[in-house]
């Protein structure tokens, strides 16, 4: 991590219309947050707090909020912000009728990636990713884990500023994730991209994560700081003690946020 700010956002707000005449639902409530870069932030928060939304916001996937965005020192009010976004989310999204290259040259393509580039980009992850030498592989070849693992070398290849990760594990099974989060960090110290990271799996936010951002009705509810050096072993009982913490933290949250009964 760098102290250079990556991006910053001020009273973040999101609202989406009413149905049948009910009023509109505020969904992100005036959300304050500065990412450094090479940041790894993960988000947890109860189902429905706007987690997703954020992401959304953020990746120019939705244009219209309130508050503003400071990118590279210009504010923005509205619309896409000018970061280039790599973004996962939890089915790897791939097009089955192209090779994995293939499916990563379409990405780069789509986002311009400079020609001249673009070979030394896919040997480089298709590596990082221990997918070489599935690269003429059509995704029906491949594994759910693999899948997954395609989509995070399209996802570098287009050179993000920022990967956003929707819940990238959350349909894999226990060991595959783990095999995925303990790779995800070998390519983060390696690429130091800034991740934001969102997941319901507390123990995979602590052991990945710079810092935790706890999500509920629409705001940070409070932000945890996971001070565990890197590299980090899996297993380190230190993780398992900011994760009981986290774990007691997000009931917390959790129970606030329920409904009544
Ligand atoms: N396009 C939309 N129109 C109306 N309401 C929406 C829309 N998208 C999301 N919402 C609502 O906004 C709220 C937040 O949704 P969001 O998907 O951001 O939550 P989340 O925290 O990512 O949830 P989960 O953990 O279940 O994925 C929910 O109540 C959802 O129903």
């Amino acid at each position: 991590m760098t102290d250079t700010v990556a991006f910053s956002v001020r009273n973040l707000v999101k609202e989406f219309p009413g149905r049948n005449g009910a009023p509109p639902l505020r969904v992100i409530k005036g959300l304050d947050l500065t990412v450094r870069q090479s940041e790894f932030i993960c988000i947890l928060g109860p189902s429905g707090c706007g987690k997703s939304t954020f992401l959304n916001i953020l990746s120019g996937l939705d244009r219209q909020y309130g508050g503003e965005i400071d990118v590279g020192g210009k504010t923005f009010r509205g619309g896409k912000p000018p970061m280039r976004i790599g973004y996962l989310f939890q089915e790897p999204r791939l097009l089955p009728w192209l090779t994995a290259e293939q499916n990563v040259d379409f990405a780069m393509t789509s986002c311009n990636v400079a020609p001249a580039r673009r070979k030394e980009l896919k040997d480089r992850y298709f590596v990082l990713a221990g997918l070489t030498a599935f690269r003429g592989h059509y995704p029906h070849q491949m594994s759910g884990g693999m899948c997954q693992r395609l989509a995070l070398v399209r996802a570098l290849c287009v050179e993000p500023d920022i990967l956003l990760m929707d819940e990238p594990f959350s349909g894999l099974d226990e060991l595959t994730a783990r095999r995925m989060r303990v790779d995800l960090l070998d390519i983060w110290q390696k690429t130091r991209k800034t991740i934001i990271f969102v997941t319901h799996n507390s123990y995979e936010a602590c052991y990945l994560s710079d810092r935790i951002l706890m999500m509920s009705q629409g705001e940070v509810q409070e932000e945890i700081p996971v001070p565990i050096p890197r590299p980090r072993d899996y297993d380190d009982p230190a993780i398992f003690d900011i994760n009981r913490g986290v774990v007691t933290l997000f009931l917390k949250v959790a129970e606030a946020a329920a409904p009544q009964h």
